[in-house]
């Protein structure tokens, strides 16, 4: 049985209309999510859309213009325990050279009063127990990676924010990183794990938040994002608006004017579509079925240039690509989002080994008074 982990009543990470400015950079833009109790929740955007300014301002490491950040319904800097309440892998790149991957965690291990023997569980449930002697400056970047993490386990905490972990991991350490984060997560702890790329978490995360420039597009659960990946069907013809006409008689009434002349079709087949043509004295010339993966749908809602797969299939003489794909219904941001309803655990997410319950993950302990340093890796900016 996996250890009980004492949760909130408030969501693990809640932030309301959190904003901040550099001088005329504009980071995050009144930005509010929360992360649900037990998942994996993605955080992702391309580069430079604010995901690691607003895991900063969460950390306390950075005041916002405006807005409020609570960690289990508290600013992070009210928590009682932060130690044992959240972890944080900002930057894998702040381990002294010169020290020990022991001698570090025992250093952090101090600075937040929990016993040198936790030093040692940590490397075991990240996998270095046998580089334990060995200076971190001579670390691969996936060692450094995974030190920082043992360093931001060191509390035994219930919440784990991790800023791109896995930059520069080779695919066997993003495998490795995914299994660990479903092992955290099925213990009844959260992640909040930022990336720039989907498919790089798209196997581990449960939940999403999507930001584009500072500004939220996405909240929801993974599950759903998956399930609004469609096909549609683009169909050149005598008459395109003649066909919208007749197929929304017959109840398709998804059909969009492309800026090439085509009709985007979703919700029906070629064969309904040809039926319905033909009823209604429509030649068509042509159909071009088209799936949306969800690299696509990502694209499309942080960069609006979505590029069509399909557009090179398409027969000659049909202009050039259509334009953007428009914004999925009910992927807009919605006012008043709060955990979704009935989250369930990660499906298949059982104990791993070297991590998580029973074996992996230790109980918890009793930690002395938290003395001034918190758990993050990487020091305030
Ligand atoms: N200390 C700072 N001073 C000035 N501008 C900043 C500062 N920190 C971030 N920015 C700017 O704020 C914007 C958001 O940066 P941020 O690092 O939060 O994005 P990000 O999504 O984490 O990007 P990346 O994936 O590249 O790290 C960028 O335009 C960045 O240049």
């Amino acid at each position: 049985m996996p250890t009980a982990i004492p949760t909130s009543v408030a969501a693990p990470i809640e932030v309301r209309g959190l904003s901040k400015s550099f001088k005329n950079v504009t980071a995050v833009s009144d930005l509010s999510f929360s992360v649900p109790h037990g998942s994996i929740t993605g955080f992702l955007g391309p580069n430079g859309s604010g995901k690691t300014t607003t895991l900063r301002m969460i950390l306390g490491l950075v005041r916002p213009s405006a807005g409020t950040s609570a960690v289990e319904g508290v600013p992070i800097g009210a928590l009682s325990d932060p130690a044992r309440t959240v972890g944080a892998v900002l930057d894998s790149q702040s381990l002294h050279p010169a020290r020990t991957a022991l001698d570090h965690l025992k250093v952090y291990a101090s600075a937040i009063g929990v016993p040198d023997a936790r030093a040692r569980q940590v490397l075991a449930l990240v996998g270095l127990e046998d580089v334990a002697g060995r200076k971190a400056g001579g670390f691969s970047l996936g060692m450094r990676q995974r030190l920082s993490l043992a360093t931001a386990l060191l509390g035994d905490p219930r919440i784990l924010v991790l800023d791109e972990p896995a930059n520069g991991l080779d695919p066997e350490g993003i495998a490795w990183l995914r299994e660990f984060l479903k092992g955290f997560a099925a213990s009844g702890r959260t992640v909040l794990v930022s990336s720039h790329i989907l498919r790089e978490v798209e196997q581990t995360v449960d939940n999403l938040v999507i930001v584009s420039r500072g500004a939220l597009v996405y909240q929801g659960r993974m599950e759903e994002l998956r399930k609004s990946q469609q096909s549609r069907l683009l169909v050149a013809s005598s008459s395109p608006a003649a066909l919208a006409t007749a197929l929304a008689a017959r109840g398709i009434v998804d059909a969009r004017s492309l800026a090439d002349g085509r009709l985007a079709v979703t919700g029906a087949s070629v064969d309904a579509v040809q039926s319905v043509a033909t009823r209604a004295g429509v030649t068509i010339f042509g159909t071009v079925a088209e799936h949306i993966d969800l690299e696509q749908l990502f694209l499309s809602m942080t960069t609006g240039q979505y590029v069509a797969g399909a557009s090179a299939a398409a027969p000659s003489g049909f202009g050039p690509p259509p334009p953007a794909y428009p914004q999925q219904p009910g992927y807009p941001p919605q006012p008043g989002y709060g955990p979704p309803h009935g989250y369930p655990g990660h499906p298949g997410a059982g104990p791993h080994p070297g991590y998580g319950p029973p074996t992996g993950y230790p109980p918890a302990y009793t930690q002395p008074p938290q003395p001034t340093q918190g758990p993050m890796s990487g020091g305030p900016r």
